[in-house]
């Protein structure tokens, strides 16, 4: 689906060196690392918001749709949510649909200031879902919430992942239990200048935590 071959990340200085993955349908990945080592800059780059990025660092996104669950929902303010999801290009039985699997049905006709930050993340993944993405990129989708939303937000977003098994998602993340619920892959990104350290594949949650208990060895190594 992807092939990422991606030199250098810099801003004032590099942030991001040699990364060299693939990405399949069906790749559920949880991107771990330390907080500021570069796991956004690395999204975007994925995402193609980089824009001075070489052609040939990310390779085959031309041929997939793909979707960004932003860490602030990004819904226009002054448009409601039914209009906002519109806006991608679906239609209004769709956005019933969509907004009935993330349990906004009664807030269709609101303003995105009168959710809840919880109900905002979850609108703006139902705009996501609209566009039919192959490839599903999250930035810390569960930050600042409360543990119950963020549990029923991953739950959520685990149901809708296992509806479609040829879609592939990649998640930024702090938090271990993410990755248990959610993941099928795990990267973990870091160094000076940060790179790939880890790429495993995972499956079940006793693995994830046998990984998470290796992957504190490297990190502390
Ligand atoms: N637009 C920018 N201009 C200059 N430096 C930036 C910019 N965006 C990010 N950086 C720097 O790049 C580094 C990586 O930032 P990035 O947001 O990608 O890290 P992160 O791993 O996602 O952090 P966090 O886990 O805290 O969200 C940081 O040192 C940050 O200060």
């Amino acid at each position: 689906m992807l092939e990422l071959r991606i030199e250098r990340l810099a801003y004032d200085r590099t942030v991001v060196e040699g990364i060299g993955a693939s990405v399949a349908p069906g790749d559920h990945i949880c991107l771990l690392g330390p907080s500021g080592i570069g796991k956004t800059t690395l999204l975007n780059a994925i995402a193609g918001l980089v824009p001075w990025l070489p052609a040939g660092a990310v390779i085959g996104r031309d041929r997939i749709r793909l979707a960004y669950l932003f860490q602030e929902h990004r819904l226009l303010p002054w448009r409601t949510v039914r209009q906002n999801i519109r806006l991608v290009g679906a239609s209004d039985e769709t956005v019933d649909r969509l907004l009935a699997d993330v349990g906004l049905a009664d807030h269709a006709e609101s303003l995105p200031d009168q959710l809840s930050l919880g109900m905002a993340r979850r609108a703006a993944l139902a705009r996501c879902l609209a566009i039919e993405p192959d490839l599903l990129l999250m930035d810390e989708p569960f930050a600042s919430l409360d543990a119950d939303r963020a549990g029923e937000l991953r739950e959520l977003i685990r149901a809708l992942l296992a509806s479609r098994p040829d879609r592939a998602m990649i998640c930024v993340t702090h938090d271990p239990a993410d990755a248990a619920a959610l993941a099928n892959r795990l990267w973990y990104l870091d160094g000076a200048p940060a790179t790939l350290r880890w790429d495993e594949r995972i499956n079940g949650v006793d693995e994830v935590g046998i990984l998470l208990d290796r992957l504190r060895g490297v990190v502390l190594a």
